[in-house]
């Protein structure tokens, strides 16, 4: 693994690139270097502001749970957000977090995994970082298709929490009609692997998972949004009830006030990167606000 001071330094010049460059989408790195071709494409679209060990069980739970040597992760930033506006840290010192937080998950992968599969260890998933201008999902599967970076027909499996869920099926996205039916683009060819998250602003594990069932009955059928694609779309548990919550929210919220709680809410390298390179000081280099 490179030096931090020298992977922020490495993505600042991809990320100049990208952004001068027409592209929708690009992948600025994988790990490792050279991989066989995929034969289906789980993706991570994230703020990974910071990544956190969220991220890391649901895309290690995707992984083994489909696994192929075949299978690629994504890990995808998106430079524009659909609502959020851009705050710190600077999305070069994300990526460089996105490159350890891939290294931290291979090597989760490969240490639990050991006794239930012993051909993940061989076969640890190559993990792409990569980058996209498209904050809307039908936008980002059509761009990730249309790069040439890898071969079509090619399944894509996103992996999203419930609150994703309910924005990816907010008419408001989608003028001018605001109906469902830009989604057909998604499901035609993709799917939804959904991780659910109880809170109070998102519901019970009932809720979410009445959600589903309600698009199954065809609720949502006046909006054109057709039944089948409750198919398409696999909510699975996230944490358990006794485990505390984890979001980007709450480490950023360690960095200044709880900074031991960063042992459970972020992997191993991205915590060093953060006490190391503070890219949430007012101070850090590349502070956007
Ligand atoms: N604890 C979690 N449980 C389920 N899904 C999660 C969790 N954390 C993140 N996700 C999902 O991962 C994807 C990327 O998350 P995102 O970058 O928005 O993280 P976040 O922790 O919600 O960020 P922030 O706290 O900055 O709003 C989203 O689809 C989100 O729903
Ligand atoms: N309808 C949609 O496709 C839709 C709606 C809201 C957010 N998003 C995207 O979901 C991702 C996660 O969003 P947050 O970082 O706001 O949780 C971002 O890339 C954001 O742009 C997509």
């Amino acid at each position: 693994m490179a030096p931090f001071q020298t992977l922020r330094t490495q993505y600042t010049s991809l990320l100049k690139r990208f952004n001068a460059s027409s592209r929708d989408f690009e992948v600025l790195a994988s790990i490792p270097e050279r991989s066989p071709p995929a034969k289906t494409l789980f993706v991570l679209d994230s703020s990974f502001n910071p990544p956190t060990r969220a991220h890391l069980r649901i895309a290690s739970s995707a992984l083994r749970d489909h696994l192929n040597p075949s299978s690629r992760l994504l890990l995808l930033l998106a430079t524009q957000n659909a609502d959020k506006p851009t705050k710190p840290a600077s999305f070069e010192d994300r990526l460089a977090m996105m490159e350890l937080f891939a290294h931290d998950l291979r090597t989760h992968l490969a240490t639990n995994s050991a006794s239930e599969s012993s051909h993940l260890n061989r076969d640890l998933p190559t993990i792409d970082i990569c980058v996209t201008k498209k904050p809307f999902f039908i936008d980002k599967a059509t761009a990730i298709e249309e790069s040439g970076c890898y071969s079509t027909p090619l399944e894509q499996v996103h992996l999203t929490g419930y609150d994703t869920l309910i924005r990816i099926f907010d008419t408001k996205y989608y003028p001018p009609e605001h109906t469902l039916k830009p989604l057909n683009s998604l499901f035609s060819k993709h799917r939804l692997r959904v991780t659910m998250r109880p809170s109070d602003d998102w519901g019970s594990m009932e809720d979410q998972q009445e959600f589903l069932r309600a698009l199954a009955r065809g609720d949502r059928e006046s909006e054109e949004g057709p039944r089948e694609w409750a198919q398409k779309i696999q909510l699975v548990e996230g944490r358990k009830a006794n485990e505390p919550s984890i979001s980007s929210t709450r480490a950023r919220e360690a960095i200044q006030s709880a900074i031991e709680d960063l042992e459970w809410l972020v992997s191993e390298n991205v915590r060093q990167y953060l006490l190391s390179e503070k890219p949430y000081s007012a101070h850090s280099p590349g502070t956007r606000i």
